[in-house]
C-alpha cells in the first residue's frame, strides 16, 4: 500500500513533495522518491523512509515546478533500491510514473508489451508495466498536436488492458499532470488545491491529510475509471464525472489509512469508532466482562475507544508505543516484523495490574502483534486477556496492494477462532462479523461499495482464479530470497495451536 504525491504549480515542488510524502509514511516505509521536472527529469530514490532518502543537497537538485513522489511497501517484485518508484522513461514525450495498488495479469502484460511493443521493461517493478503500456498507447497518437482526448484514450485502454489495483500519477514532460484509477477505483487518490498570488498548485495524493498538512482545499476523490489532466496552462480536465467506487478497500478504512484522512465522504477516525461500537454486541454476546478496555497503538485506538464507549467501561491507554518505530505489518520479513513489534510496544504495568483487559487492534493477519502483546500483558500483571479485532478473520489473499497474497501466512485461514485463541494465549478471541462490517459500510448507505476480498474471498475484478496463483509464485520467489526462518516465524506456514 504505497503512497504516492503530485504536485504542478508555479514554483519548485519539492519542499511540498517532501511534506505530503513525509504524511504518507505509514503507506510505506521500504523505500522513497521523488522526480521533477524542469527541462530534464531530476530523479531521487533509494531504500529508506523519506528523511533518510532526501537530504538538503538532494533536494536542491530536485528542481522544476512539477514533479511525483512515492513511498514504497512492496507488493511486486524486490525490495532492491533498483524497484524504488518513480520509473521515467524517454519516449514519447518524457513521462514519470508513480502508482500504489497491484497489477495481477502481470504476466500478460509483460507477454504483450514484449510481443507488440517489444518493450522490455528494466526490473518486476509493475509500475514499468503499467507505464510501458500507457506509453506504448501514447505513441500512436499525433504526437505533433498531442490532445487532451489523446491522452485519455491512452489511459483507457491502458485501463482495459492493465487488470488489478492502481492509483497512478504521471508527469508528462511539457505537457502536465495526469492522474488516473483503475476501472474499479480500489485504492484511494484525491485531488487538492492551493491558491498563491502566482497561481494555483494542484496536487494528487493517495490520502487528503497531506492537503491538511500544506494547506490545500481538498476538490475531490479520483473515482473508479477516472483520470485527471492538469495541462500546462493549469486547466483542469477529466475523463469520466467522478462517480464512487463499488470496490473500494475496506482494509483502507480498516488500518491502512490515517485516521485524519477522508476518503469518498467517510473520515477513517469516524469509521474506526464506528467500527469499535459495533464489536459491543458480539462482546456482550460472548459474556466478557473487562474491568478495561486498552488498545494496541496506534490502529487500534479508535475502535477501542468505541468499544469502551459502547460497554460502559474505561478507556486507558495500557500500551504505550515507541514513538520512533514505524508500522510491523509492512515490514517485509517476519523477522523483520518481529523485531519492530518487540520494540515497539510496551505495557504500563500499574494500568493493567490485576485488571481483566479487553484489548482491541485493529486486525489480527498473521498474529505477530497479538500474541506478543497478550503475553507482555500477562507479565504485567493482567488477570484475563481479551483479544478484540475490530475486523473480521481475513481468511483470504489480498492481490491488490497488500502483501499477503499467500493463504498460508494468515493465522485465520488456517484454524479455528480457538485455535487462534490458544495460539495467541488470550482467554477469549472476538473478531467482528463480516455480516456486520459489510452493513455497516453498505453500499446503499451513499458512500460507494467496498471490496471485502481478504474478509470474503470475493474479488471484484471477475475470475482472479490464475492471478491469485501467479501472484502467489511471485511472492514466494522473493520471500524464499529474503526470509530467515525464526523460531515463531508464521510466514511459511500459519502457526501450529499449542495448549496454555
Ligand atoms: O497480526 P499481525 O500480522 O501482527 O498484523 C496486524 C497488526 O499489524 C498492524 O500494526 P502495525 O504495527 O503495522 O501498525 P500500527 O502502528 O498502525 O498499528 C495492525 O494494526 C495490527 O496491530
Ligand atoms: N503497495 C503498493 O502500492 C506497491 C506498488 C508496487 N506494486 C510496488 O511493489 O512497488
Ligand atoms: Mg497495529
Amino acid at each position: 500500500m504505497c503512497g504516492i504525491v503530485g504536485f504542478f504549480g508555479p514554483d519548485d515542488v519539492a519542499h511540498d513533495m517532501v511534506f505530503g510524502l513525509t504524511a504518507l509514511q505509514h503507506r510505506g516505509q521500504d523505500a522513497a522518491g521523488m522526480c521533477t521536472f524542469d527541462d530534464n527529469f531530476h530523479l531521487c530514490k533509494g531504500n529508506g523512509l523519506v528523511a533518510d532518502v532526501f537530504r538538503p543537497k538532494q533536494l536542491k537538485k530536485l528542481t522544476g515546478n512539477i514533479g511525483i513522489g512515492h513511498v514504497r511497501y512492496t507488493t511486486q517484485g524486490s525490495n532492491d533500491s533498483a524497484l524504488a518508484q518513480p520509473f521515467t522513461t524517454s519516449y514519447p514525450f518524457g513521462l514519470a510514473m508513480v502508482h500504489n495498488g497491484n497489477v495481477i495479469n502481470f504476466r500478460e502484460v509483460a507477454k504483450r508489451l514484449h510481443e507488440k511493443y517489444h518493450v522490455l521493461p528494466k526490473t518486476s517493478n509493475d509500475l514499468e508495466l503499467i507505464m510501458y503500456t500507457f506509453a506504448s498507447e501514447l505513441r500512436l497518437k499525433n504526437l505533433d498536436n498531442l490532445s487532451v482526448v489523446d491522452i485519455f484514450d491512452a489511459v483507457e485502454t491502458t485501463q482495459e488492458l492493465v487488470k488489478g489495483a492502481y492509483a497512478t500519477i504521471t508527469v508528462i514532460a511539457g505537457h502536465g499532470l495526469l492522474a488516473f484509477n483503475d476501472p474499479h477505483g480500489i485504492r484511494p487518490l484525491v485531488l487538492g488545491r492551493r491558491d498563491t498570488p502566482e497561481g494555483p498548485v494542484f496536487a494528487f495524493a493517495s490520502e487528503s491529510t497531506c492537503f491538511d498538512y500544506l494547506g490545500f482545499e481538498f476538490v475531490q476523490n479520483v473515482g473508479p475509471g477516472q483520470a485527471v489532466f492538469i495541462d500546462k496552462n493549469f486547466n483542469i480536465h477529466f475523463k469520466n464525472p467522478y462517480e464512487l467506487p463499488k470496490a473500494f478497500c475496506v482494509f483502507e478504512q480498516i488500518y491502512f489509512a490515517r485516521e485524519d484522512s477522508t476518503i469518498h465522504g467517510r473520515l477513517v477516525a469516524r469509521e474506526r469508532v464506528r467500527l469499535g461500537k459495533l464489536l459491543a454486541r458480539k462482546v456482550m454476546a460472548a459474556g466478557i466482562e473487562p474491568d478495561m478496555v486498552i488498545d494496541v497503538p496506534s490502529s487500534g485506538y479508535f475502535a477501542a475507544s468505541g468499544l469502551a464507549e459502547a460497554i460502559g467501561v474505561p478507556y486507558r491507554r495500557g500500551l504505550v508505543k515507541n514513538n520512533h518505530m514505524g508500522r510491523s505489518f509492512i515490514v517485509s520479513s517476519q523477522a523483520g516484523r518481529e523485531d519492530v513489534v518487540k520494540k515497539k510496544l510496551n505495557p504500563i504495568r500499574e494500568f493493567v495490574e490485576g485488571k481483566k483487559v479487553a484489548v482491541v487492534d485493529d486486525s489480527i493477519v498473521r498474529g505477530t502483534t497479538s500474541r506478543r502483546i497478550v503475553r507482555i500483558l500477562r507479565e504485567a500483571g493482567a488477570t484475563e486477556v481479551y483479544f478484540i479485532s475490530s475486523a473480521p478473520p481475513i481468511v483470504s489473499p489480498c492481490i491488490y496492494g497488500i502483501d499477503m497474497a499467500m493463504s498460508t501466512e494468515l493465522i485465520a485461514a488456517n484454524y479455528t477462532e480457538e485455535e487462534i485463541c490458544r495460539y495467541i494465549e488470550a482467554d477469549r478471541v472476538v473478531y467482528q462479523d463480516l455480516a456486520d462490517l459489510q452493513e455497516l459500510f453498505a453500499e446503499e448507505r451513499g458512500h460507494g461499495g467496498n471490496c471485502f476480498a481478504c474478509f470474503s474471498g470475493q474479488y471484484p475484478t471477475g475470475d482472479v482464479t490464475k492471478y491469485l496463483r501467479h501472484i502467489q509464485e511471485e511472492r514466494e520467489s522473493h520471500r524464499q530470497k529474503q526470509e530467515r526462518p525464526t523460531e515463531t516465524s508464521v510466514s511459511a506456514k500459519a502457526p501450529a495451536p499449542t495448549e496454555h
